[in-house]
């Protein structure tokens, strides 16, 4: 058996643009993130793909807004519009991966499961919502969005514009784990826990139903991570590196880092809470619970990354 490699693909890695972007477009993105997962697994590797649903969950949302507006449709709960994402890009990864399996001539099978997120009701970040999603907007376009629709929340988006938020409570556990490690144990590449889960809550009987909101989902993906007991957590995103004094003329790229220097940089306030923060709150989680590494990088460089020659990564302590 090879390594148990968990990698978690960034929502916004598989948008070129902003609402322009087409279903054709992301799935040309997906088909090169498989290329990279496909070289991964040539390389040995299990593994246990996870992706975010950031923009695509607030273009879902939109759509159904807009169709209850112009023809009086019922609205679609956000919830539901998690689930949609969830189907609708892991059909592309599945499709991809599982093309770029064929064209290589490898006999790996390919499976995505329908993932619930147990939280809680709760959660303090149902009152403060704080997750990103849709479209960027210019502030004076944000604060026009806010006087029509007085219910909606903009924030700054790490420099990249303002977005509409939504709640973003903590997972607490991955309904569907079981179902997972046995296709993994199959040898299934699974695709799980996409756009951080549905999330669901438990009702007094025991049974779950679901809630609005959008779950992290690198934090949802470290989880995953750790309930089927896996070595290696990769998280690609729009940079090879984690950088300390990001952007600023003094940057410098981070190779290998320990959980304390990790610690020590999130004191020092190098990772802003909206885009480099979660994922590295996400790798601490990890590898405080059971992980032996993490990596964060792009998804270019992940089969350079799993033999230690790209990306940063974050271990206990040196060798
Ligand atoms: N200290 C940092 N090191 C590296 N990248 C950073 C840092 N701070 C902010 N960033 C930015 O955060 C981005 C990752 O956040 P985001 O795009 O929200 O994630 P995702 O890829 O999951 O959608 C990077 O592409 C980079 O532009
Ligand atoms: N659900 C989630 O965290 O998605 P992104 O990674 O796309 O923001």
């Amino acid at each position: 058996m090879g390594e148990l490699v968990v990698v978690a693909i960034g929502g916004n890695s598989l948008v070129k643009g902003n609402e322009d972007n087409t279903i054709q477009d992301q799935y040309e993105a997906v088909c090169k993130i498989a290329a990279n997962i496909a070289d991964m697994v040539e390389e040995g590797c299990e593994v246990v793909v996870t992706h975010g649903n950031g923009p695509q969950v607030g273009f879902t949302l939109r759509r159904g807004e807009i169709a209850e507006k112009v023809a009086g449709m019922p609205s679609v709960p956000l919830v539901n519009c998690v689930a949609d994402t969830q189907g609708g890009i892991g059909y592309q990864i599945q499709q991809a991966l599982t093309n770029e399996f064929i064209r290589r001539g490898m006999k790996q099978k390919v499976a995505t499961v329908i993932t619930q997120v147990e939280v809680s009701s709760d959660d303090p970040n149902f009152k403060n919502p704080s997750k990103p999603v849709g479209a960027f907007f210019t502030l004076e376009q944000a604060k026009k969005l806010e006087k029509e629709h007085p219910d909606w929340v903009f924030v700054e988006d790490s420099g990249r514009g303002y977005r509409r938020v939504v709640p973003s409570p903590q997972p607490i556990d991955i309904l569907e784990k079981d179902a997972i490690k046995s296709l993994i144990g199959a040898g299934y590449v699974v695709i799980a826990v996409g756009g951080g889960g549905i999330p669901v809550v438990k009702r007094a009987d025991q049974t779950y139903e679901g809630i609005d909101a959008v779950i992290d989902k690198d934090l949802a993906t470290s989880l995953l991570a750790e309930q089927i007991q896996a070595e290696t957590l990769v998280i690609t995103t729009g940079v090879p590196k984690v950088f300390i004094h990001f952007g600023k003329p003094n940057q410098k790229a981070l190779d290998v880092i320990t959980v304390a220097e990790t610690r020590q940089y999130v004191l020092e306030d190098h990772f802003p809470q909206g885009s480099m923060l979660p994922k590295i709150k996400a790798s601490l989680r990890f590898l405080e619970q059971s992980g032996s590494r993490v990596i964060i990088t792009n998804s270019e460089s992940l089969k350079a990354a799993i033999q230690h020659k790209a990306g940063t990564h974050i271990i206990h302590g040196m060798i």
